[in-house]
């Protein structure tokens, strides 16, 4: 038990994947693994452990936002020895050559989060992928014909609704892909644990042209996502 998260000792695995979403988790964990315990209720932000090809998996919802991603990322990892996370989440695409239903893995991530200055208030901090995880992550998705995938700097973001978007298009003219909400708060907390971390996302819309999927477009590339990230997590 820690304090936001009340499964056993023991009954997480050492592997994780975390989407915001709760119930993207259990869709996850119905649709990809076998054997399924639901190990988190708390505050409904739902966890489960199955196997996945006979290796015990976990998915764990981070819910939205760098604060909330930071405590279940920490408890994962100081109260459940948690030493492999790949987010597997959605962003919005920010330069024109990223499209709806691309998949987007970070290598680094820009960031205005207000816990990256409580951490270093004097300097900016650049936090970064595991580059295991990465190295196969996009190694298996080239298996995959159908998806199209980019590599890059994203920008993980406070505020989900701003008053203008003159910050995001200058961040394109600089070469980030697209923006969320929690990758920069779990490639900081990887780093300060020593354990792998990346993030692997589904572009669920475009920040510039406005162009936006239906739940069922966005789907199909999430279903391959998924997939890709299980095979990085197992390693096969
Ligand atoms: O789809 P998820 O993984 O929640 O990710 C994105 O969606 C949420 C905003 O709608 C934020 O959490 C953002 O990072
Ligand atoms: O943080 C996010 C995620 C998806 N789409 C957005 O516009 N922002």
């Amino acid at each position: 038990m820690s304090i936001h998260l009340n499964a056993k000792e023991g009954q997480i695995s050492e592997k994780v994947l975390m989407p915001g979403d709760p119930l993207r988790a259990k869709y996850i964990a119905d649709t990809f693994l076998e054997d399924v315990e639901c190990h988190n209720t708390v505050r409904g932000m739902y966890g489960y452990t199955g196997t996945y090809k006979g290796h015990k998996i976990s998915v764990q919802s981070s819910g939205m936002g760098a604060p909330s991603m930071s405590i279940y990322a920490t408890e994962l990892i100081k109260d459940y020895g948690v030493k492999n996370i790949i987010r597997v989440g959605t962003i919005g695409a920010m330069k024109l050559e990223v499209k709806i239903r691309d998949v987007v893995m970070a290598i680094a991530a820009t960031n205005d989060s207000k816990m990256q200055n409580i951490i270093f208030p004097q300097i900016n901090y650049a936090p970064n992928a595991s580059f295991t995880l990465l190295e196969r992550a996009y190694r298996l998705s080239k298996q995959n014909e159908g998806l199209k995938v980019h590599v890059g700097n994203v920008f993980t973001g406070d505020a989900f609704y701003e008053d203008d978007d003159s910050m995001i298009r200058k961040l394109a003219d600089y070469g980030v892909l697209g923006v969320d909400m929690e990758t920069a708060a779990l490639y900081t907390l990887g780093s300060k644990y020593s354990i792998d971390v990346l993030s692997i996302m589904t572009v669920s819309d475009h920040v510039i042209t406005g162009e936006e999927t239906t739940a069922d477009e966005r789907q199909t590339t999430f279903n391959d996502m998924i997939i890709v990230a299980l095979n990085t997590l197992i390693n096969e």
